[in-house]
């Protein structure tokens, strides 16, 4: 078997299994898993699965759980409470046998090698391995292969991190913030040989702080906050589930901020000089209200919440929910 070539294409993949196929078996199993560091819970209560194809996004503020939930399921943590298992195996078991790529932000690179020294010893020593030259054509680093890896820039150190991830017929790819450190076009490219994986069927689960990313690439997105999943869903629901739509407007003379908060539908108010911004779950129904209440709202636009707007919105509406539950 060949490693797969890169290939371009932003064309999203259908989750569900096809018509009548019986379901895959999970290619992730997180069941009420827990974990601490002392007093501090890095995640808790997390249960969730992944399947065969699906590239999903883990989403959270720094200090959420991602890293923790990560190094979770690679075994490199073991939960205080809960399973977690991939391919029905323990991580141990996955990773022995072959299963599983991972791309950590942690852990440094051999230093004293060439490119193409540390890749091959990658390739030598996975159960399912591919050829070191099509490793590395696959992850753009041909042209650098007689490079010592401490001689790289960043973009090119992560380059090669995700050649070691992809090192063999993996099928889960797992992915610390793959893209930190690399510029537009190099991260482009980067997606572009990841698609090329996902469209081998493998599963791809990574974290990052790149919400623009997450919109483009994933058909799934989880939002940790404060080591809880607080959304799971696909990056257009978690936009709708946030308040669809944005409504900006100006209007003339002193703006009543009490009478504008008893619009109906609003899920957020903010209100700077003559300029009105309104979030709302039903946009029409809200600005029906505004003109029955006699404004005449000037500038007017509206539009959806981007993912980083919605992700906003539920994490500050997680973080309101603690504060009021402590
Ligand atoms: N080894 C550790 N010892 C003590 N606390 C830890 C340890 N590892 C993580 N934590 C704490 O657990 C929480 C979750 O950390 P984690 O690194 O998983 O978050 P993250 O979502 O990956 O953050 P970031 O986006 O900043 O990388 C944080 O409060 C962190 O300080």
């Amino acid at each position: 078997m060949t490693a797969p070539a890169a290939q371009t294409g932003t064309g999203k993949r259908p989750v569900s299994p096809a018509d009548g196929a019986a379901p895959a078996e999970p290619v992730v199993s997180f069941t009420d898993v827990a974990k601490s560091f002392g007093p501090v819970r890095a995640v808790s209560d997390l249960s969730l699965s992944l399947h065969p194809g699906e590239t999903v996004a883990l989403l959270g503020p720094n200090g959420a759980g991602k890293s923790t939930a990560l190094d979770l399921l690679l075994g490199l943590k073991n939960p205080d409470h809960g399973t977690v298992r991939l391919f029905g195996q323990t991580p141990t078991q996955a990773i022995a046998a072959g299963r599983v790529g991972a791309m950590l932000q942690s852990g440094g690179l051999m230093e004293e090698v060439t490119v193409r020294e540390l890749v091959g010893l990658a390739c030598d020593l996975h159960p399912r391995r591919y050829p070191v030259a099509d490793v590395m054509a696959a992850a753009g680093i041909t042209d650098i292969r007689d490079r010592k890896v401490n001689k790289l820039s960043g973009g090119q150190e992560q380059r090669v991190r995700f050649a070691l991830a992809t090192a063999g017929a993996n099928d889960l790819i797992v992915l610390d913030e793959p893209t930190t450190g690399m510029d537009v076009s190099a991260r482009q490219a980067f997606w572009a040989t990841m698609r090329a994986q996902v469209d081998e069927g493998k599963a791809v689960l990574f974290a990052t702080h790149y919400l623009e990313e997450a919109d483009a690439i994933a058909d799934r997105v989880l939002v940790l906050h404060q080591g809880r999943l607080i959304a799971d869903g696909t990056a257009a629901e978690i936009k709708a589930r946030a308040g669809a739509r944005r409504i900006t407007f100006d209007l003339d003379g002193t703006v009543d901020s009490d009478l504008l908060g008893t619009l109906p539908h609003l899920v957020g108010l903010d209100v700077t000089g003559p300029t009105v911004r309104i979030r709302s779950d039903d946009a029409d129904a809200t600005m029906h209200a505004v003109y029955g209440l006699g404004l005449y709202p000037r500038n007017l636009e509206v539009s959806g919440l981007g993912l980083e707007q919605a992700f906003l919105a539920i994490t500050d509406a997680a973080t309101a929910e603690e504060a009021g539950n402590r």
